[in-house]
Formats: C-alpha cells, structure tokens, sequence
C-alpha cells in the first residue's frame, strides 16, 4: 500500500502545529530530524566501506537537518565535514554551528575539493520551502550532486525537485537523482518520481495528528528512527 505524501503547504502546516498545540520546540524537532538523517546514512554506509561524510546545508531548516546530522555522525564515528554557505545567523543555527566547531568538525568553503575527498554525500540544502529556479550559490553544487561518483542521501527532497511536480526538466538539478532519500515525517508528492532506496524519519507524529493530516504511521522497529519504505510502497 502506498504512503500518503502531504503537500508543501501541509507539511508547513503539520510543523507549525507541532510547535504550536504540539508544544514542540523547533530544536526538538530538527534533533529528531537529524538524528534520522544520521540513522539513514549509518545504514547506507557502514564506517568500513568509508567514513568521510560531506555534509551540503542550505539557509533553512533543511541544512539545520544536516547540521545536526552531522554531529551525530561525528559521535558515531564518521569523519562529516560540512559545507555551510549561506550561513544564518539565528540563534539555534548559530548554536548548532558551535557544537560542531567544539567538536573540531572542519566547514570547508570549497564543495568540489571536498567532494573529492568524501565517501558519500548528505544533501540537506533544500527541503519543502523550495521553490523557483536554484539561486547562488546553489547551482554549482546541485550540479556537482547530480554528476557525483559517490552516493549521495537527500534530505527530505533531492535539492532543486519541486516539492509537488517532481525532477525540474531544466537548469542544474535536471537529471539529479540521488541514490537515497530520507523523508520527514511523510513522504512529499515528489516521491512519485523517486527511483532510490526510500527512508522515513521521524519517530514522534502521534496518532491524532496522523489521522487528521491523513498520514500513515509506519512500524518502526526496536530504537530505529527510520524505516526504509519499500519502492512500490511510495508510489502514488
Ligand atoms: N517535520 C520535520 O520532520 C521537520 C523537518 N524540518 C526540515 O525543515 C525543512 C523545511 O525547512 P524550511 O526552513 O521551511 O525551508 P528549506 O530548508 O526547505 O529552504 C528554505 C531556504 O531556502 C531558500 N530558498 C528557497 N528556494 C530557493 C531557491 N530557488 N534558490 C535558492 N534558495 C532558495 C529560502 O530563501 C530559505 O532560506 C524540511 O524539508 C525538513 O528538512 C525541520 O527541521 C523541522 C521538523
Ligand atoms: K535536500
């Protein structure tokens, strides 16, 4: 049975009632997020076959999935380093940031010479709010992405996919298809086009919530943030 996707402007939505009448914080649900992206890449890729992470964040809270990402990779033994361009100065980004400088995780300036010293990719640059044509400094990297030799995990969404129509037909994400991709929380209407291994995170949406976006909860397993969601199971 297929997974039911919610919409950019839902999922905008589901997050602002999480924090809301869910009484989440933005940090709690960017750790919960993050930490499934680290769960996904800990499966994708054992430390034995490679542990130099480049971790690709963009402005939003898509980029601060990956910030804190790759703090847990840190933790679990990879070697992350972060591209980090557009650097906000929100406080929680900044904290974030902190933590990771604390831990001596290196922030590189130059995303092709990292690539080349990487065993797999985290593309936590644009998630749900994306919208248009790739802005700089993005075009560059999302066609470094789309042409990269290692495996590449995308968060959310593969970066320049428009949320609801899928793979642009044009500019540099035209082609990009990552190998896998971890939704948050559910699956957005992009995965129709989706051809990878397909993971959903985010271990907290309670059954209320569920049902009054109309989402499907999946089984998760043991202490597991995420489960891998079988191809067929992601079609619309
Ligand atoms: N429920 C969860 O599991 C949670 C998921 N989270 C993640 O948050 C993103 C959505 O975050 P948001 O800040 O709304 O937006 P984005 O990160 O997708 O991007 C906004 C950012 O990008 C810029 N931008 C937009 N379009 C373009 C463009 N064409 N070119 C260049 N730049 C562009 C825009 O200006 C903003 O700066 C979601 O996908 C999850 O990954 C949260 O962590 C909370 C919980
Ligand atoms: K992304």
């Amino acid at each position: 049975m297929a997974l039911r996707t919610l919409s950019a402007k839902n999922a905008a939505a589901l997050d602002e009632e999480l924090m809301s009448a869910g009484a989440f914080s933005i940090d709690q649900l960017m750790e919960l997020a993050g930490l499934s992206v680290s769960q996904a890449v800990f499966k994708l890729q054992p430390i034995s076959k490679g542990n130099r992470i480049l971790v690709a964040c963009g402005p939003g809270n898509n980029g601060g999935d990956g910030l804190v990402a790759a703090r847990h990779l840190f933790h679990y033994g990879y070697l992350p380093t972060v591209y980090y361009p557009k650097q906000s100065k929100n406080d929680l980004y900044q904290r974030l940031k902190k933590q990771l400088e604390d831990l001596k995780v290196p922030f590189t300036d130059d995303f092709h010479c990292a690539l080349k010293q990487s065993d797999h990719i985290v593309d936590a640059i644009f998630g749900f709010s994306f919208s248009g044509e790739v802005r700089e400094p993005f075009s560059k990297v999302i066609e470094a992405l789309r042409d990269a030799q290692v495996p590449v995990l995308a968060v959310d969404a593969p970066s320049s996919w428009n949320i609801e129509d899928g793979p642009p037909d044009s500019g540099p994400g035209k082609g990009f298809m990552p190998g896998a991709l971890i939704s948050l929380t559910a699956p957005k209407p992009l995965v129709k086009w989706f051809k990878g291994r397909h993971f959903l995170g985010g271990r907290f949406l309670g059954p209320e919530l569920a049902m009054k976006y109309e989402l499907d909860v999946p089984e998760y397993q043991g202490l597991d943030q995420i489960v891998e969601v079988p191809v067929e199971d992601s079609k619309l």
